[in-house]
């Protein structure tokens, strides 16, 4: 199948001088979460405004749906949606005038029973005939999700969703998110919150200064790059890791009550049984024994690091 959005050797060097992305080559799935993973400064804006067409590339070439950014301007914006980083809203007009106008907006004729389903969809029909400017920060969130999605797009970019948001607007901000997917809009969202890619996304792309360090199914890459940490916590701490388990990298924690193991979870031996046995030997019991995977926020940093 036709990628939804198609970038190659997208490059954009600002008046200034600062060269904000070094050649992008990217490709969207129609019908996929991609999360667009990346520190403070590298890229992602960027890129989006080159694809919604409110910041000219330098080179390079963009198609959404087949249709090329440049050329066929129009008919490409017209199946994008954009959620940007800060709320602009209207804040005297109502909800369902934001969003009958913002579709007028798109050339799109009216359809009521779309936004009416729309709205229902957002939690924002009971809402429909308040101001904007009654409604709480998560409601205008939602607004704005409501307003992008009101021409019927068929890719969604959502700019830092929950940037300063609380973790119970949060969940509610990922289950809305979700039922767009299951609806059958491509979502592609920029974060730096590793938490969220990896609850969210399908595939990540991580970028940082200006260029695609990896691009991978999320599964593949916790699976590729998955650590593991075993944790025992013991029945009585000790002073220092004893010379007899020297073979295993372990660590000290909580004060000498509890060991540390990390290992390659996908190494044919992890050592581990080896290390349980061994304790058992030298009558170093334990209370408890917690496995857990590191987090992509992990493999993230040790990515940016090594580039
Ligand atoms: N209009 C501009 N003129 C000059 N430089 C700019 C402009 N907009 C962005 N930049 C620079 O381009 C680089 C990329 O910025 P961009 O906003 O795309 O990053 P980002 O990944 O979205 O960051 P953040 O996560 O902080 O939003 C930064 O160094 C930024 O300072």
């Amino acid at each position: 199948m036709q990628p939804i959005l198609s970038i190659s050797g997208v490059e954009k060097r600002y008046d200034s001088g600062l060269t904000a992305l070094g050649g992008i080559d990217l490709e969207v799935r129609r019908g996929e979460i991609f999360a667009l993973l990346g520190p403070n400064g590298a890229g992602k804006t960027t890129l989006i405004s080159i694809i919604c067409g409110t910041v000219t590339m330098s080179s390079g070439r963009v198609l959404v749906g087949g249709h090329d950014i440049v050329r066929d301007f129009r008919a490409a914006r017209s199946i994008i949606g954009l959620v940007p980083q800060e709320i602009a809203l209207d804040i005297f007009s109502t909800v369902w005038n934001t969003v009958r106008f913002s579709r007028g907006l798109f050339g799109r004729s009216p359809d009521p029973a779309y936004l009416e389903q729309l709205l229902r969809d957002l939690s924002l029909w009971d809402k429909r005939d308040s101001k904007v400017i009654e409604l709480s920060g998560g409601m205008k969130r939602r607004v704005m999700i409501a307003k992008a999605l009101s021409h019927e797009p068929e890719l969604l970019f959502l700019d830092e969703p929950t940037a300063g948001v609380d973790v119970n607007l949060r969940r509610d901000m990922w289950a809305v998110v979700r039922r767009l997917r299951d609806k059958g809009v491509t979502i592609v969202l920029t974060t730096h919150y590793i938490e969220e890619a990896e609850e969210m996304a399908d595939r990540v792309g991580v970028i940082d200064h200006g260029r695609v360090l990896l691009v991978e199914d999320i599964a593949t890459l916790m699976e590729k790059m998955g650590k593991r940490r075993l944790t025992l916590t013991l029945q009585h701490p000790m002073a220092a890791i004893p010379a007899e388990l020297a073979a295993w990298p372990l660590e000290l924690a909580a004060d000498g009550h509890q060991i540390l193991y990390t290992f390659d979870a996908r190494a044919d031996a992890t050592g581990m049984p080896a290390l349980l046995k061994r304790l058992g030997e030298l009558g170093i019991d334990f209370k408890d024994l917690d496995t857990e995977r590191s987090s992509l926020e992990e493999i993230f940093i040790s990515l940016v690091e090594r580039a």
